[in-house]
């Protein structure tokens, strides 16, 4: 490499084979334009640097491109790699092969290119991460914002804490065990921070909804006004789950027992959930959010659900229009797959959650407020902050312990390689299928069953008017039922292989007519948020028949109880969503899901996407693993991993 001209060449073949996107280059175009004399390996780092961001790193990890140059961009699977037309192209391990670390930091010494903090440079580098200025940003603000909740004088008397925690918990006292959940729910009482991490079904909702009766019921024994609170999710989905999640429960707390005026404490727990965006107030053009640090939030606690799917970005708005002195609890599970948007937040909070490293006066203040005395492995005097305000809930309620969903769960998030065995017979809920092509009766067989029964409800239109919302809340709640999923877009093994082969399955059955587009049944999926018809990406409707045309049936959006009818016409961006990728299906669940990988291993394929979409069924998985298992094996050993710096920003060690 000698030329800046030479690496620009370099960047726009690599951009015209899809192997980093126009942005990149044209920020190292840019850079180039701006600086007479830029060195050369300046201009590829910024490229690569901006490629990350589209692949959820924050940052680029100088090291980490070096020992596995391939990694850096978005090169095709494998079985595509020795075309000719690719053989042109200069492979990544060529043109970083001639860099060494030293060498490639001394290039990005330019100071008017490269700052190293606050300043106006398009680049920013710590250490060995690179990053572009914006994202650097972000991760401060992040860091900043989580830090300040963290640093709490007025950590409050545990007295008043107790007897309504004994009452809220009265159910499980005694179950043997630490019940993590009262644990988490006084250390949630204690900061302005709380991070509450655990599988499905482990009682993060239950956990949370007595949190907010514990603060309210406190605030109203001490004479203070009621706290203002919010709900909140990343998604329109997930926002929905968590309000239907939610209903009914309230009522069957002891409210009696925690107030003598159970009336005004049910009256302070919102029932609505919001998606954040619509919280925060922000616009479709990326404009300033309705609320930011000017114009703080009007609200005393805020809880943010499937806090795993919230990104950097989103993290960041959020820390700067949340007031300083509300208190902010994130629920997730650490495991799944991360925000598709750069930064794995919640994973990075809940990176030590495992091993809990509670120290001395958490350990004081937890036995007054909840009499537990946590497990002696948990203990830790030199316990960070952070470690202080993240509890991990650990019993799933919802798999009774030798399910076969859970324990395939549990095995692949302990990367067991042997994960499958043991549960795969068939008989419990999970069902292994090896098909050598995707139309064959084991792939047809669970699908066909699995939506036959939407289908012909579907096809039934009611008899009055007056019946159709009903009807459509009958078919929705029956599509729910069962999902297929894949780890892929492209090829016969993804999604799109998939929706064509499974309509000529259903088609072949004589359940979905053929010669037509919006036919009764057919299932579409968002794939745009659509601000006017209050539709977000990612949320699915069925189409139906009404008076003879058709009109796609949404769920109820969050907060509200009505089917939301709407015009295919009017529908600008939707696709048929029969299978959906295991990143769309965060946020959901479903009875039963055939997960379905495409065959041999492949870099896309992690222990989170694997735990994702098989903890997405409640109660069967059918696997269906082309060619056998090797993809399936390698995957549980593969971790995804994203180059960002929150976690040396927010750890001491
Ligand atoms: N300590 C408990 N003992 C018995 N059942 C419980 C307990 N905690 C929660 N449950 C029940 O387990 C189920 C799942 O609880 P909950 O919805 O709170 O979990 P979650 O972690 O929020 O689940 P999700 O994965 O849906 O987000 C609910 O039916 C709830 O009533």
């Amino acid at each position: 490499m000698t030329e800046p001209r030479d690496i620009l060449n370099v960047l726009q073949a690599w951009r015209d084979a899809g192997w980093i996107r126009s942005v990149d280059l044209a920020l190292a175009r840019f850079i180039h334009g701006q600086r007479a004399g830029v060195d050369e390996a300046l201009l590829l780092a910024a490229a690569l640097a901006s490629h990350q961001l589209g692949r959820g790193h924050v940052c680029l990890d100088l090291p980490a491109a070096l020992a596995d140059p391939g990694s850096v961009l978005s090169l095709p699977p494998q079985d595509r790699a020795g075309t000719t037309a690719e053989a042109d192209i200069p492979a990544p391990a060529t043109v970083l092969g001639g860099l060494d670390l030293a060498g490639w930091q001394r290039a990005l010494d330019d100071p008017a290119v490269v700052g190293d903090g606050p300043g106006s440079t398009p680049l920013v580098r710590v250490g060995h991460r690179l990053y572009l200025r914006r994202y650097w940003q972000y991760e401060q603000q992040v860091i900043d914002g989580l830090t300040d909740r963290l640093r709490d004088p007025a950590t409050p008397s545990p007295a008043p804490l107790r007897p309504r925690i004994d009452a809220l918990f009265a159910e499980t006292a005694g179950a043997g065990g630490t019940d993590w959940q009262r644990i988490a729910c006084a250390l949630a009482a204690r900061g302005r921070l709380a991070v509450i991490t655990g599988g499905p079904g482990t009682g993060k909702t239950t956990t949370v909804l007595k949190l907010l009766v514990l603060l309210q019921a406190t605030a109203h024994a001490q004479g203070e006004p009621a706290p203002r609170m919010g709900l909140a999710a990343p998604t329109g989905k997930a926002a929905a789950r968590l309000d239907e999640s939610i209903r009914g429960r309230l009522e069957a707390l002891p409210l009696a027992e925690v107030s003598d005026d159970p009336g005004v404490i049910q009256a302070g727990i919102p029932s609505r959930v919001q998606t954040l965006h619509r919280l925060l107030g922000l616009t479709a053009g990326g404009g300033r959010p309705r609320y930011h640090p000017d114009r703080p939030l009007p609200l005393d606690v805020l809880v943010v659900d499937e806090a795993s799917m919230v990104d950097l970005r989103m993290m960041a708005a959020l820390l700067a229009a949340l007031p300083a002195s509300a208190r902010l609890v994130l629920l997730g599970d650490r495991d799944q797959l991360a925000s598709v948007e750069a930064g794995a937040v919640l994973g990075e909070l809940c990176a030590r959650a495992e091993a809990g490293h509670y120290n001395d006066a958490t350990c004081q203040w937890l036995a007054l407020a909840t009499g537990e005395a946590l497990p002696a492995e948990q203990l830790d005097p030199r316990g960070e902050p952070l470690d202080q305000a993240v509890v991990m809930l650990r019993d799933s309620h919802r798999f009774a312990g030798d399910s076969d969903v859970g324990r395939l769960a549990r095995a692949i998030n302990d990367g067991r390689a042997d994960a499958l065995d043991g549960v795969a017979g068939g008989e419990g809920g999970i069902d292994t299928r090896y098909p050598e092509t995707p139309d064959t009766a084991a792939l047809r067989e669970p699908v066909v069953a699995g939506y036959r029964t939407y289908l012909e409800q579907a096809a039934a239109a009611p008899p009055t008017a007056a019946e159709r919302d009903r009807w459509a809340g009958r078919v929705l709640a029956e599509h729910r039922r069962f999902q297929v999923l894949a780890a892929v877009r492209h090829g016969p093994w993804g999604v799109l292989g998939l929706n064509e082969q499974i309509e000529a399955w259903l088609m072949r059955a004589g359940l979905i007519p053929a010669g037509s587009v919006w036919y009764p049944g057919r299932p579409v999926m968002m794939t745009r948020n659509d601000y006017a018809l209050g539709l977000m990406n990612g949320d699915v409707g069925v189409t139906l028949s009404v008076d003879g045309r058709p009109r796609v049936a949404f769920p109820p959006a969050a907060g509200g109880a009505t089917v939301r009818w709407v015009s295919p016409l009017r529908l600008g961006s939707a696709e048929t969503v029969y299978a959906m990728t295991v990143h769309k299906s965060q946020g959901s669940e479903f009875d039963a899901v055939a997960l379905v990988l495409p065959p041999g291993d492949s870099p896309l394929l992690t222990r989170e996407l694997l735990y994702t979409g098989v903890t997405r069924a409640r109660q069967r998985v059918t696997l269906v693993l082309p060619g056998g298992r090797r993809g399936f094996d390698a995957a549980v050993r593969r971790r995804i991993r994203r180059a960002t710096g929150l976690s040396a920003g927010l750890w001491r060690e």
